[in-house]
């Protein structure tokens, strides 16, 4: 499968065939898939590969123990264990957990679709409950990929020649990895397990210091890895050259089984990231929740206005400082900032980075200051600094105007920037009153904590100098607003609020209007608080993205993959130490 980075559209002179995303298939098995509470882990690292360009089809177990209370249903009849209408009963787990992880993917403003066994085509010959794949009849899977961005689908199940579903075997959904990843034409697939790869011995059980495998041949995996890796799936990995990576959440190195293997090595335990946040409402809040519970970090303080008011998330009362010095004194080594307001917001991020702390914001009205000058300050402290939510909230719009840019010098873009007035404007039209349009959008947690920065445009003019930035490396002279309020006519047309940059022979001409005279089909189809951009290059491409552009689940995941990269980045710069 061609590799290509965010959704390349079309020639807009010459229409021609959109170049395929690169494709890639990822299992979660019942080890990382326990409870419906671990489902955002498992949207998060799907999100990831998102706003990397990539389609993602999702391979998943049933929840833990579902399986066997499924099997326990069907024994408790008096059915045998080779009774042929089981498999059909049993990888109802399956489609389950496919199911839920679509919608929360859906939630951080992922186009998901999920697929039963039936849709997904994995035709198959043998013993009902270990039945072998021949082949998929993927018209469905194909269509869905064309359609969506992620297909999350139900591991463990196949279908006879006469409709009925059989099952792959005890671990199986590992083989529905494979036998997806080779009918894809993908020479690698990633198993997304509890443990961050294969060892000489089981890590959880044995004494002494287990080895990890970066690389395992076909055979050392058969030896070791039988209890990791479905023997199936790695006898069918070998057929068809298949590459199966074992790997942890959120972790990007593994073991790579295939044909060549290397000895294995002692892993270097890694200590868990000291996080500071500032800020703890909608998105604070947020990543308060993801992070609390992940062992990956360390939250050592959280700044706020007032630390003794009542939150929405559980947490430890004496985290919570409006000092700011004393947070930082606690030397952390990232600051995630999401205050609301954007003066006090520049001025902690500047004194993070001039403390070595890495950085990531949301804060748009923080950050639109002056990129530029963060950006120097953070080189010339060692550290990074990211801000990829405070544009467009979960929609990757900083990632894909890099990814226009590195392809060629950009003309303009286009973009519905502002969750809050595409909500309203929605609202409004279904006949809302005004007022009760912007409490609903304050209640979803999309309007700023002063809404007249959403309905004043001065947020998504705040978002197009960020956008120009990244385009032009740097912002417009002048940027003219339409203002929403209750007395704006609004006709019987879709409106919608659009920011926009063009560069006119070196002078760039941006606004925020209300247009209601859309031809876009795009912007056309954004329910709610989605959002989406169209970046033109000079050559005359066209690079989209869309997503949720406001809400604490959307923004969150995006300041988490900021947060993964960072990581990166210092596990970069360590290694070359
Ligand atoms: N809500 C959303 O959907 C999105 C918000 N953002 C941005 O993220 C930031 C946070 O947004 P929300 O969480 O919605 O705001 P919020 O109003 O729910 O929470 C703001 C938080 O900042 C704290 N804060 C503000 N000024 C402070 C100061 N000087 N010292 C200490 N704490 C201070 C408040 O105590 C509060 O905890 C904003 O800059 C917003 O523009 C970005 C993308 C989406
Ligand atoms: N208030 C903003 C939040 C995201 O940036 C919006 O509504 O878009």
């Amino acid at each position: 499968m061609p590799a290509s980075a965010l959704a390349l559209v079309a020639d807009k002179q010459k229409p021609q065939a959109a170049p395929d995303a690169e494709v890639v298939v990822l299992k979660f098995g019942s080890s990382v898939l326990r409870n419906a509470a671990e489902a955002p882990a498992v949207a998060s690292e799907i999100y990831g590969h998102v706003r990397a360009g990539r389609k993602v089809v999702a391979v998943v177990s049933a929840l833990s123990g579902h399986t066997d209370r499924l099997l326990a249903d069907a024994r408790a009849l008096g059915l045998d264990h080779e009774n042929e209408l089981l498999p059909a009963y049993v990888v109802l787990g399956e489609e389950k957990a496919a199911a839920l992880v679509a919608i929360a993917c859906d939630r951080v403003g992922l186009d998901a679709v999920g697929l039963s066994v039936g849709e997904l085509g994995i035709v198959v010959e043998g013993p009902a409950q270990h039945a072998r794949p021949v082949s998929l009849k993927g018209e469905r899977l194909q269509q869905a990929l064309a359609e969506h961005e992620v297909v999350v689908v139900p591991g463990f199940g196949g279908v006879r020649s006469n409709g009925r579903v059989a099952l792959l075997g005890r671990g199986g959904s590992d083989l529905t990895a494979v036998v997806l990843a080779a009918e894809l034409g993908l020479d690698r697939v990633r198993l997304v397990k509890d443990v961050d790869g294969l060892y000489d011995r089981d890590p959880a059980c044995e004494t002494g210091t287990p080895l990890r495998y970066r690389r395992a041949s076909w055979e050392t995996a058969r030896q070791l890895g039988g209890a990791l890796v479905q023997h199936d799936a790695i006898d069918l990995g070998m057929q068809h050259g298949v590459e199966i990576e074992v790997a942890a959440l959120g972790r990007a190195e593994g073991t790579v089984v295939g044909e060549r293997g290397a000895p294995p090595g002692p892993v270097q335990p890694e200590a868990p990231l000291r996080v500071a946040l500032a800020g703890c409402g909608v998105v604070g809040g947020g990543l308060l929740n993801r992070l609390l519970p992940d062992k990956r970090y360390e939250v050592v303080g959280v700044l706020v206005r007032n630390p003794a008011k009542k939150r929405d998330v559980a947490a430890p009362a004496d985290l919570f400082t409006n000092d700011v010095e004393a947070l930082l004194a606690k030397k952390p080594d990232l600051l995630l900032e999401a205050m609301s307001e954007g003066e006090a917001g520049h001025a902690l991020i500047r004194r993070a980075l001039e403390a070595g702390c890495d950085v990531v914001s949301a804060n748009k009205q923080a950050v639109a200051r002056d990129p530029a000058g963060l950006q120097a300050l953070a080189a010339a402290n060692g550290c990074r600094v990211a801000w990829s939510a405070s544009v467009g909230g979960g929609a990757p719009m900083i990632e894909t105007l890099r990814a226009a840019r590195a392809a060629g010098p950009v003309a303009g873009f286009e973009a519905v920037l502002n969750g809050t007035v595409n909500f309203m404007l929605q609202r409004l039209g279904e006949g809302a009153a005004f007022a009760d349009a912007l409490s609903d959008a304050r209640v979803a947690g999309f309007a700023e904590e002063d809404p007249s920065s959403d309905l004043e445009g001065h947020d998504a003019a705040a978002k197009v100098k960020l956008l120009s930035f990244e385009a032009f490396g740097r912002a417009p002279a002048d940027l003219p607003r339409d203002e929403l309020s209750a007395e704006t006519p609004l006709g019987d047309r879709p409106v919608r609020q659009i920011g926009a940059c063009h560069d006119r022979g070196g002078r760039l001409e941006a606004s925020v209007r209300l247009d209601g005279d859309l031809k876009d089909a795009l912007f056309q189809s954004l329910n709610g608080e989605r959002n989406a951009l169209k970046v033109y290059g000079q050559d005359g491409r066209v690079w989209t993205c869309k997503g949720r552009g406001a809400g604490r689940w959307a923004t969150t995941e995006s300041v988490l993959a900021d947060v993964a990269d960072v990581v990166r980045a210092r596990r970069a710069a360590a290694e070359l130490v």
